[in-house]
């Protein structure tokens, strides 16, 4: 379930601006998707300049950037901490008076556990996005990575928890998207998310259920580029 619109040059902006805080020496988390690829590039570019950095890369998409434009890369268990992660979002509450005030759905491109597993290892997580991605709350249906052999009983729960779950299928594959970890996914609408902090702990405790795309107090900060420059919010 992949996010429609936002400029390219909005993207490349948030992109450009978050690898400009990639200091010598650093691990960093590689994530998912059209923006985070803006990134990747800009680092790329750093390592052919002389900057030494290690990315671990939280998709095989994003892997296969990284090697392109030539970042070495290693792994979480290869390493004694996370420097900075650098990763999209589907959608990012942009309200300071809300409690969810940069909480994220992630998972359009079906990377979220690794995502989670990298962004949450970081010691500072930014987030890159246009201004498409940014409400007032969240309200886009959840990815919700599933083991394949419990999907239908998985989804009966999360019924159970008011979530309206449909199976993920693939563009140009019979069935559904597999994930790079040999899972199904199920984005299960809810409608507009009062807590997001609440759903969250509700959907970890399902078994079946491998990882969620709600990262609700994950982020440190959101780089927004917008049509004439970047902007930034910090949480
Ligand atoms: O969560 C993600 C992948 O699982 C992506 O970060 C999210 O879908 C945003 O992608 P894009 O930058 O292409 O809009």
């Amino acid at each position: 379930m992949k996010t429609e619109g936002g400029s390219t040059a909005a993207k490349r902006r948030a992109g450009e601006r978050a690898a400009e805080a990639v200091e010598d020496g650093f691990v960093v988390g590689l994530g998912t998707g059209s923006t985070t690829a803006h990134a990747i590039r800009a680092i790329g570019r750093a390592v052919d300049d002389g900057l030494a950095v290690r990315g671990i890369p939280t998709s095989f998409q994003s892997r296969q950037l990284a090697l392109e434009v030539g970042i070495p890369l290693t792994d979480l268990d290869a390493v004694d901490g996370v420097d900075l992660a650098i990763d999209g979002a589907d959608q990012v509450v942009d309200d300071p008076d809300s409690r969810a005030h940069g909480a994220l759905i992630k998972g359009g491109g079906a990377a979220h556990a690794r995502e989670k597993l990298v962004d949450t290892a970081a010691e500072r997580f930014v987030v890159v996005a246009d201004p498409s991605k940014l409400t007032d709350r969240l309200e886009r249906p959840v990815p919700v990575e599933v083991l394949p052999d419990a999907h239908t009983v998985t989804a009966d729960r999360i019924e159970n928890l008011g979530g309206d779950p449909t199976l993920r299928d693939a563009e140009r594959k019979d069935g559904p998207v597999v994930t790079d970890n040999g899972n199904l996914v199920l984005d299960c609408a809810f409608g507009p998310i009062d807590d997001p902090d609440g759903l969250a702990a509700q959907l970890s405790r399902i078994p079946g259920v491998v990882e969620h795309g709600l990262f609700v107090g994950v982020a440190d900060a959101t780089y927004v580029g917008t049509d004439d420059g970047v902007e930034v919010r910090r949480y």
